[in-house]
């Protein structure tokens, strides 16, 4: 179950008795997956048939926390412990098992394959990602300098996106999903792709969202990347909640696992 629950005004960030944005409570969820059983090449061509039978994979499990506004928690992880599955829950398009994630607010997931369309130009895909986030057309016109600038993208902004490099498709999805300072931004690993400059540039942007009493949730391997913008952090491994607290304490206890 997801319970959205409208805006409330925003307190001074950081203040531990800021209200709660993001409520997650004994979050489970888990895939149904399908996998062939390793049939010799033999009998798959004597039998013409491929065995198939399914297994649960448990990616959250039972997973329990309170977010507060001005807060940006850093989530950490090993290969496959559930961190974009848990991201995916709160931004709304993972459906649970059982538990519940209420968010008070909007919550804006961006993801480097988020959801851009190929097949536009840079130019396109901001008015629409704009239009998606309930700007309308003049608003983001009159943003397109600052995202051309910030992007650092130039001309191949007027380029279809199935042009860009991994790197150019985060700027444009950063660039994309801050246009408007959401409530909740998720952030997946969108930083860790681009250059040296744009991930310098992102941090700030992320910093000032913060300040602005926006909540942030960023699940990154990039652990200086916690260190320099979160203000807690969030170790999971195996769907399961190890440690919640303080970033070097958190950071610590992952680093020695
Ligand atoms: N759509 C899906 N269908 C089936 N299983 C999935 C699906 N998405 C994720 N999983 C499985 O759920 C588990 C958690 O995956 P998830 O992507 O959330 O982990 P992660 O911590 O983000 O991993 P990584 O650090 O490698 O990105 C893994 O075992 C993965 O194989």
């Amino acid at each position: 179950m997801r319970v959205t629950e409208t805006s409330a005004t925003a307190p001074a960030p950081h203040q531990m008795n800021a209200p709660i944005s993001v409520s997650v409570d004994s979050a489970d969820v888990k895939y149904r997956v399908y996998e062939e059983r390793n049939y010799s090449m033999r009998d798959m061509v004597s039998s013409g048939f491929r065995r198939r039978h399914s297994t649960i994979v448990h990616a959250v499990q039972d997973v329990s926390f309170d977010v507060h506004i001005g807060e940006a928690v850093g989530i950490v992880g090993s290969n496959g412990s559930g961190k974009s599955t848990l991201l995916r829950a709160v931004a709304g398009l993972q459906a649970l098992e059982s538990g519940s994630i209420k968010i008070r607010g909007e919550a804006q997931l961006l993801s480097v394959s988020g959801a851009l369309k190929p097949s536009l130009s840079g130019y396109r895909n901001v008015l629409l990602g704009g239009l998606a986030m309930g700007l309308d057309k003049s608003e983001i016109e009159a943003q397109m300098d600052d995202i051309i600038e910030f992007s650092g993208l130039g001309e191949a902004m007027g380029r279809p996106m199935k042009t860009y490099s991994s790197g150019m498709r985060a700027r444009l999805s950063f660039s994309i999903a801050t246009l408007r300072v959401p409530d909740i931004l998720l952030i997946d690993e969108a930083l860790a792709v681009g250059d040296k400059e744009f991930r310098s540039k992102s941090l700030e942007r992320v910093n000032e969202i913060r300040d602005q009493a926006g909540t942030i949730l960023m699940v990154t391997h990039n652990l200086n990347e916690i260190r320099d913008s979160c203000t807690r952090a969030i170790w999971l491994e195996k769907g399961v909640l190890m440690a919640d607290g303080d970033v070097a304490d958190v950071l610590a206890q992952y680093e020695s696992r």
